[in-house]
């Protein structure tokens, strides 16, 4: 940034009482922090509130002392241009602890306030760090874990944790074990000397869950398994997770950038895992240095800086706290004309040659009407883990989109599978991915589509706009008045058998949130969606689908 604007930040989500100071002209951070740490048990909100009514008084008094004394325009001038502080999501106790310093600061000091979203703040850190232009970002936080890409004026969540944030998970367990808080260092330490166990994996599309391997982390304790097995495997099955849905968020929005943001994002396995994986696709990564990764208000002055840069300051009755506050409500004042493109565009669609999916190279061979599928090995996850998962993908593959075309929806016929290499040989089907041929018609009919498979009893597991394929190919010649093209499921992966009316209101969530990712304008689509579904489908899934949408999942547990 090329202002000489000078912030106040000020954090007090949960943990950290923390305030800083942030220098534009210099891009000088300076943080002081105080952290609350538990006696037993994790968080307790009121003994946050407690420790953030204490500490924050102090931190901010130091931090402005330091901007008292580096400001060089005449004493009468207050010391910074504005006071930035996290609005949100955190605990309410502690925000409101915050916001009424904040407010107080701003009057005191005669200048205004800047509310920030502390999710927002996680990964801007890590884009004004590394000076990426259009990156995915990945924030694994205690509270949260999700995957951002912006797109039209709002990061927008493309993939995010189905029950608890990641650190949250991990802490949970190592409570169980008897270990204080907070308990991610402690099981990144106890890795170390750790064997691989088989523990649950669980991705849909870009979402995923952590209660199953936590249930059966806790009952592996119980029954004896070595504490350090267990932590490595952990590590091993969880961050694998989220550097493949990253890796599946990086293919489908056609970016080459990630940054991690994030209190996990401190453990040196998951930044290894990422670092790999960008490796082997040849994408950029970055991770802030530490004192950015965890709470602090660092991330929050200069995301305040950019905020105060662009005008976006609010007036004392604006300045509520908002304990489950989205990053998807910010609207995003503060980005500019990017220096690539406003939004990020996917590849462009090759139709002969090699594809790159997340998961696997596919030969196109339009012209013999196949495509082969190979699974690559994934330089990032534990070789048993890799192993396991490319044998049971590649067999699901095989049999639900056979079993798919049974129920009357359009897949590929296959030729030949391979479990042990990974390989499949399938027909080639459309002109393009649904990605590229975006319609009301044509979403409509993939809500049909996964109607079919829910009817009959499976889901598809990864329903996005890459994962369908429409029109015709070009030697079908069809024209005008010809039937209309069809819409074809392919890359059933991520599929399985299930009754649960969770699971089918999942898979179309998962579409749906391709949908809001990728599509200029995505309203009319998701109606569209909805529409085929109910046509074919059991409208308890779309109520359910509603529930999942609505569920409040930014609250610190
Ligand atoms: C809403 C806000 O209050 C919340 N903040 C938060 O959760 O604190 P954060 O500093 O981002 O993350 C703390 C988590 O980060 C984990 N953690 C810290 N160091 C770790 C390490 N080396 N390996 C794994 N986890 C680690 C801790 O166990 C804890 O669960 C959030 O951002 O979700
Ligand atoms: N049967 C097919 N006919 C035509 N094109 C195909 C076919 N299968 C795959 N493709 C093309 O290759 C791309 C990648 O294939 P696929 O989705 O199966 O791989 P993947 O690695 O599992 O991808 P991802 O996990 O990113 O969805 C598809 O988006 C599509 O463009
Ligand atoms: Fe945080």
């Amino acid at each position: 940034m090329s202002s000489d604007t000078r912030i106040l930040g000020i954090e007090g989500t949960a943990w950290a009482a923390s305030a800083a100071v942030y220098d534009c002209a210099t891009d000088d951070v300076v943080i002081e922090s105080d952290a609350y740490e538990p006696e037993s048990g994790g968080i307790h909100p009121r003994e946050a509130a407690e420790h953030m009514h204490e500490a924050i008084p102090r931190v901010v008094e130091t931090a402005l002392e330091h901007a008292r004394q580096t400001h060089d325009g005449p004493e009468t001038e207050p010391p910074v241009d504005a006071v930035a502080f996290s609005q949100g999501p955190g605990l309410g106790p502690c925000l409101r602890i915050v916001g009424t310093a904040a407010r107080a600061l701003s009057q005191a000091l005669e200048v205004p306030l800047v509310g920030v979203n502390h999710m927002v703040a996680h990964l801007e850190i890590g884009r004004h760090t590394a000076d990426f232009d259009s990156p995915v970002c990945l924030n694994a936080s205690g509270a949260n874990a999700h995957l951002l890409a912006y797109r039209n004026g709002r990061y927008r969540v493309l993939g995010e944790t189905m029950d608890t944030g990641v650190g949250n998970a991990i802490d949970k367990f190592t409570r169980h074990v008897g270990w204080s808080h907070p308990g991610g260092p402690k099981v990144e330490a106890a890795a170390k000397d750790g064997a691989y166990v088989d523990l649950p994996y669980v991705v849909k599309g870009m979402d995923f869950s952590f209660s199953g391997i936590m249930s059966a982390a806790k009952q592996a304790h119980d029954d004896g398994v070595p504490i350090e097995d267990i932590c490595f495997s952990l590590q091993e099955n969880i961050f694998g997770m989220l550097t493949e849905v990253a890796e599946r968020a990086l293919s489908l929005t056609g970016s080459d950038e990630l940054v991690l943001g994030g209190g996990v994002g401190q453990n040196a396995r998951l930044r290894e895992m990422l670092e790999t994986m960008c490796d082997q696709r040849g994408a950029d990564f970055h991770a802030p240095e530490p004192r950015f990764l965890g709470d602090n208000a660092g991330m929050i002055a200069v995301l305040g800086a950019k905020m105060y840069d662009a005008g976006d300051t609010i007036a004392l009755p604006e300045s509520r706290v908002n304990p489950n506050y989205r990053p998807d409500q910010v609207a995003v004042t503060w980005r500019g004309e990017s220096k690539r493109s406003e939004d990020l565009e996917p590849d462009a669609g090759r139709e002969t040659g090699t594809e790159q999916g997340a998961e696997a190279l596919v030969d196109l061979e339009p012209d013999a009407g196949r495509v082969r599928k190979r699974r690559e090995s994934k330089g990032y996850r534990h070789p048993d883990l890799d192993d396991r998962l490319r044998r049971e993908r590649t067999t699901l593959e095989a049999r639900l989109t056979s079993l798919a075309r049974r129920e009357g929806v359009p897949t590929p016929v296959l030729s030949d599978v391979d479990p042990l290499e990974a390989t499949l040989e399938l027909e080639y089907v459309g002109a393009t991915d649904l990605r590229e041929g975006l319609s009301v018609e044509r979403v409509r009919d993939v809500g049909r589509h996964l109607a079919r498979l829910h009817e009959a009893g499976f889901v598809h597991g990864d329903p996005t706009t890459r994962n369908v394929r429409v029109g015709r190919r070009a030697s079908d010649g069809s024209s005008g008045d010809a039937p209309r093209a069809r819409t074809y499921l392919i890359d059933f992966g991520l599929g399985y058998h299930t009754d649960h009316v969770e699971d089918y209101a999942m898979d179309l969530h998962v579409f749906d949130q391709s949908l809001v990712g990728t599509a200029p304008n995505p309203d009319p689509l998701r109606a569209a969606v909805r529409d085929g579904y109910r046509e074919v489908g059991d409208e308890r899934v779309l109520e359910r689908l509603a529930d999942v949408e609505g569920r409040g999942r930014y609250v610190t547990a």
